[in-house]
């Protein structure tokens, strides 16, 4: 039997404006390792993550470790322990690499843990003090997951840490993320799914707001129909991985 989620998303519901963006998503993030939530274009991943987060209004049930989130406002989800790396990286370009991670520190009673975020990034203790909006994209990203890092989350939710990266650098983030979800577990949006395969054990897959598929990743990848289905690419079996390959608008 699976072990129980460490985040579980029931019949979740946003309405923006009158326009019905989420329609009923049910997710279980594994308590360890990488769950990935998986869709085209449009799906409604970003929404997704944004209401566990609590940055959108939203209905349902989000239960963390036992305690029910859909009620609290942003800054209490993230005293629950939730890292939350957004689709933009939400640096301050005019702040230096250390200033961006200086203000990521939450936690009063426990010591921010550099020691983590210097091991996994080398590069940013070298940049400490380069200012972020100069940073390459992988580096801001990994400025983006260090701070998630820096203080003692339970989970991370990282939202298409490596759009826009070049393949080198999409390779590097992987490395990183796989070895960030050793200490902690993380919930990853993700359209690379040579990626997604390498990294995630279970995943859901979102289509038109709603939950269209929830189970094993290897499985759903190696299902050609299922795949094309619902990610619009045809599936693979297992081999080596094609960087590139991408979900389809
Ligand atoms: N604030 C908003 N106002 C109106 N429509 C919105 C708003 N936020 C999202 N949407 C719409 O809701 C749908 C889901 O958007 P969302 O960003 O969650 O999708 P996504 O699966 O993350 O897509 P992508 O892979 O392209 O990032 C889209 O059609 C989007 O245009």
């Amino acid at each position: 039997m699976p072990a129980a989620a460490l985040l579980s998303v029931r019949d979740l519901r946003v309405v923006i404006d009158g326009l019905h963006i989420l329609h009923g998503v049910d997710l279980d993030v594994a308590p360890t390792g990488v769950t990935a939530l998986l869709g085209r274009n449009g799906a409604g991943k970003t929404t997704t993550v944004k209401a566990v987060m609590g940055l959108v209004p939203r209905t349902g049930s989000v239960r963390f470790a036992g305690t029910e989130l859909v009620s609290l406002p942003t800054h209490l989800v993230v005293r629950q322990g939730i890292g939350y790396a957004p689709e933009d990286r939400g640096i301050f370009a005019g702040l230096t690499v250390a200033e961006n991670l200086r203000l990521a520190e939450r936690d009063r009673d426990a010591e921010p843990a550099y020691h983590l975020v210097h091991e996994l990034f080398p590069e940013l203790k070298q940049r400490a003090g380069q200012l972020a909006g100069t940073l390459s994209g992988g580096q801001q990203q990994m400025v983006a997951i260090g701070r998630t890092l820096l203080n003692r989350n339970r989970l991370i939710i990282a939202d298409e840490p490596t759009k826009g990266l070049a393949p080198k650098i999409v390779a590097e983030v992987a490395d990183v993320l796989a070895r960030a979800a050793e200490a902690v577990p993380v919930l990853l949006v993700e359209q690379n799914l040579a990626l997604v395969r390498r990294l995630a054990g279970t995943c859901a897959v979102l289509a038109d707001g709603r939950t269209a598929h929830r189970g094993d990743t290897a499985e759903l990848l190696a299902d050609e129909d299922a795949a094309r289905r619902l990610l619009g690419v045809g599936g693979r079996r297992p081999g080596p991985p094609a960087v590139t390959e991408e979900v389809n608008p």
